[in-house]
């Protein structure tokens, strides 16, 4: 597998203030890979610089090996691109809308009923946009960046604005892009679960840095699990568990404990509960606990953003 997109050192500065600040992204090819940050984090300015829209004040860029800046139009000609708030002509049908693009593009006609049929908008192609609900404008802008088969779609928070059902229509949807197209797709997002529930990589960046990237499955790994206790003695368990590097917390009427691995935990909780026993403390609820991927976050962060909100 290649690399679809690459960036080395990547940094735009606003007014002096860097909005993207050392970036070095590795985008395999076919994954769908989430960039995933708060409002403000440097998103939109990452992708606009991976689109060309923006130069970059240092660092590089290279999509499936092309480099950006040296050959601007051959990098740009396998990328597909949906943003945010989709921009159509309203009195023109969803067919006349996409026919624009594919004569810009020089394509067959065949193609516009192919992407209509992906985005499942065959059925409404002759009506105006002005007559079409969000969720369908948001469609249409995907079916435009589908056009011309390119090899790299890249979505801007393509859920902005919809309603939950059309945030879980428009997920679904991207799950099954690279399967259906063959294409890679980079997505961004301020919604963790969103990104959770699509993407096989995340990158998650914040005050214009990388702080995580990496499959999901070495994000959610990146701590060891908790233990939770539930005793009778709380401040005899706490001093005979505590010591040496361990953290000892007590939450929720809880004592939580920071395992060192993930191996070994359930051998560890077993000797605890021994332990606990055997000192008179009776132990009435004990569980590993992994990390949720928002409270990773949010340590990534090291914030506590209101994150899932607009
Ligand atoms: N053209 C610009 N001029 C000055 N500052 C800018 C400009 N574009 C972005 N910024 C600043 O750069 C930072 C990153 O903005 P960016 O839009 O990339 O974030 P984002 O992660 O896409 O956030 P959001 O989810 O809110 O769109 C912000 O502090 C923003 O105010």
């Amino acid at each position: 597998m290649g690399i679809a997109i690459e960036t080395e050192g990547l940094r735009k500065r606003f007014r002096g203030v860097n909005a993207v600040d050392g970036v070095d992204l590795s985008v395999p090819e076919g994954a769908i890979f989430g960039f995933l940050g708060p409002n403000g984090a440097g998103k939109t300015t990452t992708i606009r610089l991976l689109l060309g829209l923006l130069n970059p004040n240092r660092g590089r860029i290279s999509i499936f090996g092309e480099d950006l800046r040296r050959n601007r139009l051959r990098a740009l000609k396998s990328v597909g691109v949906a943003f945010e708030t989709p921009a159509h002509y309203e009195h023109l049908t969803g067919r006349e809308n996409l026919d624009i693009t594919r004569r810009l593009l020089k394509l067959d006609k065949a193609e516009i009923d192919q992407v209509l049929s992906t985005v499942e908008l065959s059925h409404v192609a002759g009506r105006h946009v002005r007559k079409y609900s969000l969720g369908m404008r948001h469609r249409l802008g995907l079916a435009r960046a589908l056009l011309g088969k390119p090899k790299l779609l890249i979505f801007d928070e393509p859920t902005n604005g919809l309603d939950p059902v059309g945030i879980r229509e428009m997920r679904d949807f991207i799950k099954t892009l690279p399967a259906r197209t063959g294409a890679t797709v980079f997505v961004s997002s301020h919604h963790l679960a969103e990104i959770e529930q699509m993407a096989s990589h995340v990158a998650v960046i914040h005050l214009g840095k990388i702080v995580f990237q990496g499959a999901m499955n070495e994000l959610r790994g990146l701590h060891a699990p908790r233990l939770e206790i539930g005793c009778s003695d709380d401040a005899s368990a706490s001093a005979m568990l505590g010591g040496g590097a361990r953290k000892v917390e007590s939450r929720n009427g809880r004592l939580v404990i920071e395992l060192s691995s993930a191996e070994g935990a359930k051998a560890r909780a077993a000797a605890i509960n021994r332990k606990l026993n055997e000192a008179g403390i009776d132990v009435h609820h004990l569980a590993i606990a992994p990390w949720t991927l928002e409270e990773l976050f949010l340590q990534l962060i090291g914030a506590k953003p209101q994150l899932g909100q607009e």
